[in-house]
């Protein structure tokens, strides 16, 4: 890999540009074409997508046409109006190209036959397709989503963060009592899809970042406000994201062939999922610093005595054991838990949402970073076997 060694820049720039090239197919923005065809199938939805989701679709598709908002902010009292303006302000100055897409992905994730992670019936043992690559279904007072892209380890793509995202404010709302992430396969996640960082815009890699700081900033966002008690089924190794975001979730339960493992450094990054407030919290600074700044992967017994995890359990009765101890926990009385939980983590919520917008206004920078170009063109020269 000589064209990432050296003194990089430029050079490394246009070698990841060169990587890219070997994975065009997937990423290819959204052409005006695709953008119509979505705005078309969003009139065909079969079931109302509510009021969070219409005004995601506004904001995009008024961003992706007429660029950042510079109408005047409605009055206080008008109340449809100023909805609007806010979710189309907030989009900030998200460029049009990524707006475009995001609106098509949106839609897609909205209109497959089966129709999204946020149209469970609650209540109902319905597996829910979507894209394929996150399931949820709904049983037993459990929603359960589920990472399901097995052969890439369950590596998050920009279409699954969206999904997730949808799929959380569905479950804050459905019938269940509690709600759980797993992962399908041997890992529980490999962390962010790397390749994301290969789907270049128009407006180049700073836009990437960009719109990567603001999707995770909304997604980690989701995990900060989650009402019910969530659960964590760590059934395999976990790298990255699903890691940091442990310490948001009110419990984990681990396989004894789980691991546990931060990489950033090495990736040229830095933390992310609050992580950079609660790891030093749950285990103390000289702990957090072995994972999050030296990358030491933890084993789940490992994980367990450094109060990361809950409890682990032997792969051979995991599923059993586990799921049989959920479902009595799921026919606790729902609002004593709710408020449980509100008591719990309420006082935190505020400095959580500041840790992480300046988290991800770190990753920002970071991504641009030669070290992190480095480390990417690195993974992406390996799967092309360049
Ligand atoms: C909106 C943006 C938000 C960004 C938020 C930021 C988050 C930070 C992180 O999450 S950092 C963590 C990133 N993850 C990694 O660095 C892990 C990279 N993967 C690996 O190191 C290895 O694949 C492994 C250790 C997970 C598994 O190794 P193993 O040898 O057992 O298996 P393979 O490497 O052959 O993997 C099988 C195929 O899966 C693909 N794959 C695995 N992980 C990822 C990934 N994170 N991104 C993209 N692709 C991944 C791998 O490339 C193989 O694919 P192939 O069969 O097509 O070659």
């Amino acid at each position: 890999m000589a064209f990432v060694t050296g003194r990089l820049g430029r050079p490394l720039r246009s070698s990841l540009l060169q990587v890219v090239q070997l994975h065009l197919s997937r990423t290819m923005g959204a052409s005006q074409e695709d953008f119509e065809n979505a705005m078309n199938q969003v009139k065909l939805l079969k079931k109302d997508p509510g009021n969070e989701v219409k005004l995601k679709l506004y904001a995009l598709y008024k961003q992706a046409t007429e660029g950042p908002c510079s109408i005047p902010k409605p009055g206080v009292f008008d109340f449809v109006n100023k909805a609007k303006w806010d979710a189309w302000n907030a989009l900030g100055s998200l460029p049009k190209e990524t707006a475009r897409q995001n609106y098509v992905d949106l839609v897609s994730s909205l209109s497959s036959p089966s129709e999204s992670s946020s149209h469970v019936e609650p209540g109902t043992d319905q597996k829910t397709p979507g894209s394929e690559d996150v399931v949820v279904t709904s049983e037993d007072g459990i929603t359960k989503i589920m990472f399901n892209r097995p052969a890439q380890k369950n590596a998050i793509t920009t279409q699954m963060y969206r999904e997730i995202i949808l799929a959380l404010e569905a479950a804050s709302k459905d019938n269940s009592t509690i709600t759980v992430i797993t992962g399908n396969g041997d890992y529980y996640s490999s962390g962010n899809d790397l390749t994301n960082f290969t789907k270049i815009p128009p407006g180049g890699i700073e836009e990437v970042a960009k719109s990567g700081a603001v999707l995770l900033r909304e997604f980690v966002d989701c995990f900060i406000d989650f009402p019910k008690p969530l659960i964590a089924v760590v059934n395999g190794p976990a790298v990255g994201i699903p890691v940091t975001l442990l310490g948001l979730f009110d419990a984990v339960y681990a396989s004894d062939r789980a691991t546990f493992h931060t990489p950033f450094s090495h990736l040229g990054q830095t933390a992310e999922g609050c992580s950079s407030y609660t790891f030093p919290k749950i285990m103390g600074p000289a702990k957090a610093t072995e994972m999050l700044i030296f990358g030491k992967k933890l084993t789940a017994r490992e994980a367990c005595a450094q109060g990361l995890v809950t409890e682990v359990f032997p792969e051979s009765t995991f599923q059993k054991e586990v799921w049989a101890r959920l479902k009595a926990y799921a026919k606790l009385p729902p609002n004593a838990m709710k408020i449980s939980k509100e008591l719990i983590r309420s006082n935190e919520k505020e400095k959580l949402h500041a840790i992480n917008a300046e988290e991800c206004t770190i990753l920002q920078g970071r991504w641009l970073s030669d070290e992190c170009m480095n480390a990417i063109v690195n993974f992406l020269s390996r799967k092309a076997k360049l």
